[in-house]
């Protein structure tokens, strides 16, 4: 089934409902309105969301038209009106009048439509409505959306066989379209442009010129790296000095943020995208753009650095400056910094306004560019990990806690270090030493890894709409090659057994994290002894001199997870919270002992409840303890980087075995433990 658009033009628009209902996979319906009023155009345009709903749009206004989009289903629109079927590049053609049938307008039942509608009618809508109709234009442009995220699920499926997974199983079924419909989301602002952004909302505004600065501060989007294809946290803030006595609408600048975000990024590259975008189209005396951004740490390295002392996410900021801005005389860009209200920290990164025409980033030590750490090819060694040169001077290795550690300036022609460098490529790649790949069936997942590479590639361009928009042949291999190891490693316990984590020795990582680490928490971790449910006192250290019959609380709290959303294939990270009533008989796990297991669940394509479950039935059977509750929190990409857009939500999951289910203070007792949020 083909995409399918419809106009319609309304006179007197009333509490306009829209119905659309999904062929295969979902559908998606982008609603965008221009209504005219006072002899301005005002332009709403939001994506109403997938499946069967029907969802008030309308409000009321004297005239205006009203753009439907309806995705990979049937479409029908309840409204009043005149529906026109309109060419995907939105030339209005066909005009067909539409028949109310209990207050319900259906395009399959346009009255003299005739050849204008190539729709099937259809007997039943199943969601209520009079008639459901599928609204094809026959002449829309191949390849057609629906077979460009058919093109891209098959290469999701070569993905997800490429893991070992089974294409069958409940919860993998729809994920091949899922994804496909994430990744089309993410370089949605390839098809997109500025002037679309913008519009028409370029206001005269007499004096402006000579008036002060335009900040719009806190611009939340996310977009995915250039180098890895995972997503990461972006805040915009855009800044212009108006000249030729013209403002622009402020939501535009927003929108413009929003269209760059939805390209493939680094932060740098998307300042100096949204700068150039808005001065081309704004005669503005200086343009200024300060991104800072947060990157999902190496997930590769999950299961050793990711401990509580380190940020789940690594920041880094980004800016870019014209005209006006560039010039220290005149303190405008101080007076742009001083506004946003940074983190002093990050403002005192921020001193020098950018030159004219270079790109000022500054980086994290470790960070983005400077090294690939924040990317999951990571730390060089790493296991199945191969060192990504970014073609920068290696980074202080020093990870003091010092965040920034330079201030670097390129030219414009080369305003991402990743591609300044023509032999990049050749140094890029690094075979994993020898021995880092543990996993049984690792050599099997290896050896797909080509076809796994091409299966991204094509994914890229297929989502990029086939057009060589912004990203060279070259990128597109490196990037498809860092996402298929991601893929890898991010689901390497999925094959691993819990009896073979629990005796495996965990190496000493080279900067001191993991092990050691390890020992000292669990050297300090506390127990809480606990007689039939209640609290006696707090313990330190292995030997706390219970005599038989006593049960103890033992808490792991904080241990860090980084897993794999089976649904969209994006990951979700937090931490997960250990406790269980462990009787003079029962074993008992250091903290290694627990982290590996939550890395052993968590290094597969998960759902949040099974993995809570599987991490409390692991450490049930693994220290024969009474009771066992695990609460698992975190934040899923899914939910911030695409579909809903919830950037500050988290998830919170909670398995609760044995003893647990029926004492609600040993229950209250580990609850009191979990840090608060807020
Ligand atoms: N219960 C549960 N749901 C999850 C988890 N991870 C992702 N999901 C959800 O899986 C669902 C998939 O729903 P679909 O309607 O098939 O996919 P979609 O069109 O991408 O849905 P939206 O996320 O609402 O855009 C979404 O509601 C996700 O939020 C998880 O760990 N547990």
């Amino acid at each position: 089934m083909a995409a399918a658009t419809a106009m319609i033009i309304f006179a007197q628009e009333q509490d306009l409902n829209l119905c659309w209902q999904s062929g295969w996979g979902g559908s998606a319906c982008r609603y965008q309105k221009n209504r005219k009023e006072q002899d301005e155009i005002w332009e709403e345009e939001r994506d109403l969301g997938p499946s069967s709903k029907t969802r008030k749009v309308g409000g009321h206004s004297n005239m205006g038209r009203i753009n439907l989009e309806v995705m990979q289903g049937n479409g029908h629109l309840r409204t009043n009106g005149e529906v026109n079927d309109k060419k995907r590049e939105g030339t209005l053609s066909k005009p067909v009048k539409v028949q109310v049938q209990k207050g319900v307008f259906s395009p399959a039942n346009c009255v003299g439509n005739g050849a204008a509608h190539s729709g099937q009618e259809r007997t039943s809508c199943g969601s209520g409505c009079a008639h459901e109709a599928e609204l094809e234009d026959p002449e829309m442009d191949a390849p057609s959306d629906d077979a460009t995220l058919a093109r891209m699920a098959g290469a999701v499926r070569v993905l997800l066989q490429g893991l070992g997974e089974d294409l069958g199983r409940d919860g993998l079924i729809r994920t091949p379209l899922r994804v496909a419909k994430a990744l089309r989301f993410a370089t949605k602002g390839y098809r997109e442009s500025v002037r679309d952004a913008v519009g028409t909302a370029l206001f005269a505004l007499p004096g402006s010129s000579g008036g002060g600065t335009v900040v719009v501060r806190d611009v939340d989007t996310f977009s995915h790296c250039r180098a890895c294809l995972l997503p990461f946290r972006c805040r915009c803030h855009i800044a212009y000095v108006p000249g030729a006595e013209c403002v622009v609408g402020l939501s535009k600048l927003a929108r413009l943020a929003e269209v760059f975000s939805r390209r493939l990024q680094t932060p740098q590259r998307l300042a100096q995208d949204i700068a150039d975008g808005l001065a081309s189209v704004l005669a503005a005396r200086g343009v200024a753009v300060v991104v800072e951004s947060w990157h999902i740490r190496n997930a590769c390295e999950a299961d050793c650095t990711l401990g509580a002392s380190t940020s789940d996410w690594v920041p880094s900021v980004a800016a870019a400056a014209s005209g006006c801005f560039c010039d220290p005389q005149e303190g405008l860009w101080d007076e742009f910094v001083a506004m946003l209200g940074l983190d002093p920290e990050v403002e005192s990164r921020l001193e020098a306004p950018p030159e004219e025409g270079r790109i000022l980033y500054q980086r994290e030590r470790n960070g983005l560019l400077a090294s690939p750490e924040l990317c999951p090819f990571g730390r060089p060694g790493g296991p199945g990990e191969f060192l990504v040169d970014w073609g920068l001077e290696e980074a202080d290795s020093d990870s003091s806690g010092e965040v920034f550690s330079e201030i670097a300036e390129l030219d414009e022609e080369r305003p991402c270090a990743m591609h300044q460098d023509p032999e990049m490529g050749a140094r890029q790649h690094r075979r994993p030493a020898s021995g880092t790949e543990t996993l049984e069936g690792g050599d099997a997942r290896e050896a797909a890894l080509p076809q796994m590479v091409a299966a991204v590639e094509t994914l890229l361009h297929a989502a990029e709409g086939g057009d060589d928009v912004g990203m060279t042949q070259d990128d597109v291999s490196m990037t498809a090659e860092r996402y298929a190891r991601w893929l890898l490693s991010a689901t390497r316990g999925s094959q691993q057994m819990v009896d073979g984590v629990l005796t495996e020795r965990w190496p000493d990582e080279p900067n001191g994290c993991s092990h050691a680490q390890s020992r000292e928490q669990e050297r300090v971790g506390m127990q809480e002894r606990v007689g039939n449910g209640v609290s006696v006192g707090i313990l330190r250290g292995q030997g706390n001199g219970l005599g038989g019959g006593a049960t103890e609380l033992v808490t792991e709290i904080s241990v860090p997870l980084v897993s794999q959303c089976e649904h969209h294939l994006l990951p979700f990270l937090g931490k997960a919270h250990v406790g269980y009533v462990r009787g003079s008989n029962a074993g008992r796990l250091d903290r290694g002992q627990v982290e590996r297991i939550v890395s052993l669940y968590s290094q597969r394509l998960q759902v949040q409840e099974r993995l809570t479950k599987q991490i409390a039935e692991a450490i049930a059977s693994s220290t024969h303890a009474e009771g066992v509750i695990v609460v698992v929190e975190a934040s899923h990409m899914c939910m911030m980087s695409r579909g809903i857009e919830k950037v500050a939500s988290s998830t919170a999951t909670t398995e609760v075995l044995g003893s647990f289910k029926t004492d609600p203070k040993a229950r209250a007792a580990f609850l009191r433990k979990l840090p608060r949020r807020h």
